[in-house]
């Protein structure tokens, strides 16, 4: 083995918390994630972009194990985990909120935060619910069932519980989705807190603003795939991206 091979054999990712290589999905003729070489490093933001049916969605998907890829291996801290499932990658400290809700409608706040911890946490659970409770703002709906929730607290209610085992990568689709521009700024202000506890994001979203307010660093997927990459700067400013997502007239 050379030194060189020796080197990249020992810390092969580097900083590297995520990465895909040549990761690709079929759906019948369909291919949804195209050969997608993707590396996000420890404490970014990074942000997901891309016009409707891009395969943002299956990509995440594929990172978390929820849907199996038709080629290409997914590393996390360097481990190939292409074959692990959901719940083996979650162990290892991934997390992910889905576009659909994944709430316990029924179960007030407090209840299904205590869902999301029970599975690794044996002690002190109420007191890191009120930990969750107190810096997602949710303290004083506790006991409101889930369903009952305004939509942008339904949305954080799903961070938290994604977060609550302190994961080391959250995945985000859609964040954002369907808030008032203020339930949109304290969602800014939740993906900061989180990353300014250690944790590295992927973001899907579609709100530009929202983009703007937190991205470090964005990939533009186009038919499945990248198409750019750099920081929203260098993203706003591509002519080729704003012809085929950000549009004409964009400001
Ligand atoms: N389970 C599936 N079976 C067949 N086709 C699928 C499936 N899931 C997604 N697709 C197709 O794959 C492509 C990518 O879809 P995907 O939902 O990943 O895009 P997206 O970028 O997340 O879109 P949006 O921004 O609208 O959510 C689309 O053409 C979609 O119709």
């Amino acid at each position: 083995m050379t030194a060189s091979e020796a080197a990249a054999d020992a810390e092969p990712d580097g900083e590297a918390v995520l990465r895909t290589d040549g990761l690709t999905k079929r759906f019948g003729g369909l291919v949804a994630v195209d050969e997608v070489d993707l590396r996000i490093d420890q404490g970014d933001i990074r942000c997901l972009i891309g016009p409707n049916g891009a395969g943002k969605s299956t990509l995440l998907k594929l990172l978390m194990g929820r849907l199996d890829p038709s080629e290409g291996t997914v590393f996390y801290r360097g481990e190939d985990v292409t074959d692990l499932s959901q719940h083996d990658r979650v162990r290892q400290g991934m997390s992910m909120k889905f576009q659909v809700p994944a709430v316990y409608g029924d179960l007030s706040v407090r209840q299904n935060l205590h869902i999301s911890l029970q599975q690794r946490i044996e002690n002190d659970i109420d007191a890191r619910i009120d930990e969750r409770l107190e810096s997602f703002g949710l303290f004083e709906e506790a006991d409101t069932r889930a369903d009952d929730l305004a939509h942008g607290q339904q949305q954080w209610l799903e961070i938290a519980m994604a977060s609550a085992l302190d994961p080391d990568l959250l995945l985000l689709d859609e964040p954002a989705a369907g808030m008032s521009t203020r339930e949109t700024e304290r969602t800014a202000e939740l993906v900061h807190q989180l990353n300014d506890q250690g944790i590295t994001l992927l973001v899907i979203e579609h709100d530009i603003d929202f983009v703007r307010s937190i991205a470090q660093s964005v990939t533009v997927l186009h038919q499945g795939e990248v198409f750019a990459e750099g920081t929203i700067e260098e993203i706003e400013e591509n002519p080729d991206v704003r012809r085929i997502y950000l549009g004409e007239g964009y400001e």
